[in-house]
Parts: structure tokens; C-alpha cells; sequence
């Protein structure tokens, strides 16, 4: 799905040759500052490489228009931007940028049991606590249904016992609908459990690259 060849980000991120594969969950860990932010930002062209090219799909990602590229592969950065009003708004607003046609109320919430969020559309997002903001946000990128999901950090201001049913959700969602998932967590019991391609990160490069 993408093959990294010679990338290299500024003195970020140094890598040889790397290959992400179509339909698998690919976890990415790594020490705090080690470049895995960068390593996402990088496959969706929210930066692009110094060196080295980037191929998705066999296609060279400097020759993909940016927002067309964004619409198959879809960043959940780690501080998502919450706009004001509603839960509504929120979860509409992504269909909005993506210029992709509105969902009904029930596709909304559907999508909201995934990310066990149990509060009503109309409800404003500025009473929403740190974690309960944070699963809008998933939500909000899990309703594009991207090719990919790009996802930074998606649970980490949520308590251990949420944090496991979302991550089991959001992989059943990805395994049954063939989607591919490249996520960057803090928890390796997470990353042990869930990763079929774990890539470990150390001051920028790749220092570990398990299939299992
Ligand atoms: N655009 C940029 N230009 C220069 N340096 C950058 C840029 N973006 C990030 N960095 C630096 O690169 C390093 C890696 O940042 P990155 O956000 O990729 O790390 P990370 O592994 O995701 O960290 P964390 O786990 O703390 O989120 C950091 O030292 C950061 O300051």
C-alpha cells in the first residue's frame, strides 16, 4: 500500500526502506520525540519528505493532488481541532472539508456506540471532558470510511477499561470492512495484542519491524 524508499524529514526521520501493507493494522511505537507523528504526516502529505519518495499504491504521492490523497487516507492527529457548537457539527464538519455527501442521524449514531460515546448529537462539544472530545474526533474519522486511517495517539486520554473496548472496536470495524489501519500508541499491550506489523521507532529510524 505504501513503500517508503530513502525518505528522509529534515534530521526527524531517516528511513531506508519500509513497506506498509494493505488491510493489515500496522502499530507504530516508539520513545516520545522519536518521529512517529512524523512518520504519519508523512503518508498523508501533511509534510512531505526532504528526500526520498513515498509510493501509494504503486503511485508516487507527490504526483496525488493533497486533498484527493486525504480523502483515501485520513489523519486523526493527536490534538484534533473541536469546533464550536454540537457533537453534530463535529462529526458533519469532516464530511464538509472532504466535500463527500451528509450521513443521517442514525448513521451518527452507529457510529457513536463504536466509540462508546453515550451522548446525544444535539449536545454542545465545549461540556465534552478531554476523552469524551477525543471520541468524537474518532468518530469523526471513522464516518469518512478512508481506504486508511491514519491514527495518533487515538485513546490516550482515556482510562484503561474504555481505552480496550475502543481499540477492540475500531479493529473489528477495520478487519471487517478491509480497511487499513496505521496507528501510533504508548501501549505496548496494545500494540502485543492488536499490531499484525509492528514498527518500533527510535531517534528516527525504524529500529524494529515484527510481522506476526
Ligand atoms: N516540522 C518539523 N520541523 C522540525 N522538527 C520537527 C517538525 N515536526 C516535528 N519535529 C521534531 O521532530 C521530533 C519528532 O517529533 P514527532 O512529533 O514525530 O515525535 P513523536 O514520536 O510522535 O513524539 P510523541 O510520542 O511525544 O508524540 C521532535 O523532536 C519534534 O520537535
Amino acid at each position: 500500500m505504501f513503500t517508503l524508499e530513502n525518505v528522509k524529514y529534515k534530521d526527524v526521520l531517516q528511513i531506508q526502506n519500509l513497506k506498509i501493507h494493505s488491510g493489515k493494522v500496522t502499530v507504530i511505537v516508539g520513545e516520545s520525540g522519536s518521529g512517529k507523528s512524523t512518520l504519519l504526516r508523512l503518508l498523508n502529505r501533511m509534510v512531505n519528505p526532504t528526500e526520498g519518495e513515498i509510493f501509494y499504491n504503486g503511485k508516487n504521492i507527490r504526483e496525488i493532488n493533497p486533498v484527493n490523497l486525504r480523502r483515501k487516507v485520513v489523519m486523526l492527529p493527536q490534538n484534533p481541532i473541536m469546533f464550536p457548537g454540537t457533537i453534530k457539527d463535529n462529526l458533519l464538519i469532516g464530511f464538509k472539508f472532504s466535500e463527500k455527501p451528509l450521513v443521517d442521524d442514525n448513521k451518527l449514531n452507529e457510529a457513536m456506540k463504536i466509540v462508546k460515546l453515550d451522548k446525544k448529537l444535539d449536545d454542545k462539544v465545549d461540556k465534552l471532558s478531554g476523552g469524551e472530545k477525543q471520541r468524537v474526533a474518532l468518530c469523526r474519522t471513522m464516518l469518512l470510511e478512508p481506504e486508511v486511517f491514519l491514527l495518533d495517539e487515538p485513546s490516550s486520554a482515556l482510562d484503561e477499561g474504555t481505552e480496550d473496548i475502543i481499540i477492540k472496536n475500531i479493529i473489528d470495524y477495520v478487519v471487517e470492512n478491509k480497511k487499513t489501519l496505521v496507528m501510533v500508541t504508548h501501549s505496548i499491550k496494545i500494540a502485543e495484542e492488536y499490531g499484525e506489523n509492528i514498527l518500533e521507532i527510535g531517534n528516527g529510524k525504524v529500529i524494529r519491524n515484527e510481522m506476526r
